[in-house]
């Protein structure tokens, strides 16, 4: 057991986090904006269109967020960890450079029997009035972790599809150098990239990001319930039950529900995001 539990609850010193641009753009790219003719993703992947100020994807803030391979939790390797869930909070549109303060607390740490999960939350803070930006939630599966004798966590929340077809399916393209263009915005993790790495880890070859699959779904819910404007985009959360390779379309199937909408998304025959929930932010 290299996992320290003795960390949860324990905030971490805040963190400035900084971004430009560049950082931006290259993040939307990342995530396939700018060739789906059926959005109008310009002002997401330029910056000097005719009368048309950058914009920022709001799932960018996860590149500003802890993610959890950090030593204050312990000495695992890299190697070890799934992503398996993301959870984002949008209080404003990001600007198209800026910099905020991180707050991050390990929630919890739990023992899953074979494997252990790592919940993190970040607040991203306005530097100069404190006030919270975003907030993010990211929780990985670190293989082979468990077993320390700590406690499982609560049971999930109910979470039921509505019994009838989907509102809406969007399908959304990945391209086969996806995962080696979104490494570019901060996650190197050979995984993504390296055959070799893939393979020791027991995957055929190299996997997308989960945050790279999280951004092209938050693009598909963006335009087709927030009208495209990144002001209006509230909270979006799912859970990562399957890999996705760079290439695969992404089926996500979304149902309208009182509160916001509910979504799943596919590639192939397997779901890949599952109680996926979006909200748009309350005015
Ligand atoms: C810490 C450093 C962080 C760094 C960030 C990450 C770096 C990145 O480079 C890494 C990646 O992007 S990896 C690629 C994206 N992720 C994936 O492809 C994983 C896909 N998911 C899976 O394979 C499985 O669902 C799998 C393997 C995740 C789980 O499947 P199973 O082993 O079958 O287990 P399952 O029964 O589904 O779950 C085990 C227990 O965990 C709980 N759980 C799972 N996801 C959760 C989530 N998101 N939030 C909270 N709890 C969660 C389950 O409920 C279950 O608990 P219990 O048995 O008590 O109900």
């Amino acid at each position: 057991m290299s996992l320290d539990v003795g960390v949860v609850g324990q905030p971490w010193p805040p963190e400035p986090r900084t971004w430009s641009s560049s950082d931006a753009l290259l993040y939307a790219l990342g995530v396939g904006a700018g060739s789906d003719e059926r959005f109008d993703e310009l002002a997401f992947v330029t910056e000097n269109s005719a009368g048309r100020p950058q914009q920022v994807l709001p799932s960018f803030v996860v590149t500003l967020a802890s993610l959890g391979l950090d030593p204050r939790l312990g000495g695992f390797e890299l190697s070890q960890v799934l992503h398996a869930g993301m959870e984002i909070e949008l209080r404003a549109a990001l600007p198209p450079e800026g910099s905020v303060e991180a707050d991050t607390v390990a929630e919890a740490i739990l023992d899953k029997g074979r494997d252990a999960i790592v919940v993190l939350r970040t607040t991203l803070r306005d530097p100069h009035t404190g006030a919270p930006v975003a907030v993010t939630r990211s929780t990985s599966l670190v293989l082979g972790e468990g077993g320390f004798g700590g406690g499982r966590g609560p049971a999930p929340a109910e979470w039921r599809l509505p019994a009838r077809d989907p509102d809406a399916s969007l399908r959304m393209e990945t391209r086969v150098e996806q995962a080696l263009l979104y490494r570019l915005s901060g996650d190197r993790n050979p995984l993504h990239s390296d055959p070799v790495a893939a393979a020791r880890a027991g995957f055929p070859r190299p996997v997308l990001h989960g945050l790279c699959t999280f951004g092209v779904a938050a693009r598909a819910l963006l335009h087709a319930y927030a009208g495209g404007d990144p002001g209006r985009f509230g909270r979006m959360g799912v859970r990562f039950t399957a890999p996705v390779y760079p290439g695969q379309d992404l089926l996500v199937n979304v149902w309208k529900t009182g509160g916001g909408v509910q979504f799943q998304a596919r590639a192939g025959d397997r779901v890949v995001l599952d109680r996926g929930v979006f909200a748009l932010r309350a005015s």
